[in-house]
């Protein structure tokens, strides 16, 4: 007899920053044969666009205005995910202190949000075999029949901690700094008034403060696999 390819699953990944969305998304996603969405990235890189064309990032209106004129591609392959920007690579760029000082303003306004979130719906839409989301709103707004929705959370020490761990030899390394940093974006990301970073009433809240980057792992596969089996 033959056994039915594993159905469609999708998968939402939210928490705030460097509580191990992204490297737990790609390595669930690659160990499941499904797509990959970093939705920050195409946060980071409509903001990065603003920057470089002189558009100022204090200015809803601007930017409101400005929004439509990029043309942002997310490729969704786990194990070598990419992000262009009117077609040229915008993978390194997007993840300078600039970008990450200036994404939460840009990604507050509506017009902004109500284009990316609808980018984001397609590409999800398009993913056959089923894929990973991960992000601020996704488990809220984005794709609110998710099958599996995940909230990350960790201490600020712990997420502090892994964040310089990433920084070193680049940029700044100071602990404190960083951690005030992360605090000051999770304060303006929680409290905009667009699909702020929330958990859905229906996700399940992994604390990962204590737990190995492969123990979560290990976890939303495990609940990916319980949930693929309750729908057979
Ligand atoms: N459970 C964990 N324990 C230790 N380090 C982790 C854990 N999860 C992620 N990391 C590390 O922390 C950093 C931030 O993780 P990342 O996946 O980018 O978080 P996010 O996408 O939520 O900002 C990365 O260097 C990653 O390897
Ligand atoms: N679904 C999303 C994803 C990210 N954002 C915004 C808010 C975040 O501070 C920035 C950057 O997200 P990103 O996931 O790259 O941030 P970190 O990896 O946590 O540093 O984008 C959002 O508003 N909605």
């Amino acid at each position: 007899m033959e056994t039915a390819a594993p159905s469609a699953v999708i998968v939402a990944i939210d928490g705030p920053s460097g509580t191990g969305k992204s490297s737990t998304s790609k390595a669930v996603a690659a160990k499941l044969g499904l797509r990959y969405l970093d939705t920050g990235a195409q946060y980071r890189a409509i903001t990065w666009w603003m920057i470089t064309n002189g558009i100022d990032t204090d200015d809803p209106h601007a930017i409101a205005v400005a929004a439509g004129k990029p043309v942002i591609e997310s490729g969704t392959d786990p194990a070598a995910p990419t992000i262009t920007v009117d077609g040229l690579d915008a993978a390194g760029p997007i993840r300078t202190q600039e970008v990450t000082s200036k994404v939460s303003a840009v990604s507050a306004v509506p017009e902004v949000r109500a284009l990316i979130t609808e980018l984001q719906r397609s590409i999800a839409a398009q993913a056959e075999g089923g894929i990973v989301v991960e992000g601020r709103d996704i488990g809220t707004t984005v794709l609110p029949d998710a099958d599996l929705k995940i909230f990350l959370t960790a201490s600020p020490e712990a997420r502090a901690a892994r964040r310089n761990g990433e920084l070193k030899g680049k940029e700044a390394t100071d602990l404190a700094a960083t951690q005030a940093a992360l605090i000051k974006r999770d304060a303006a990301d929680s409290g905009r008034k667009t699909s702020p970073l929330a958990k859905a009433g229906d996700a399940v809240e992994v604390d990962t403060t204590e737990l190995t980057l492969d123990q979560v792992i290990e976890c939303v596969v495990t609940l990916v696999e319980e949930k693929r089996a309750a729908a057979e």
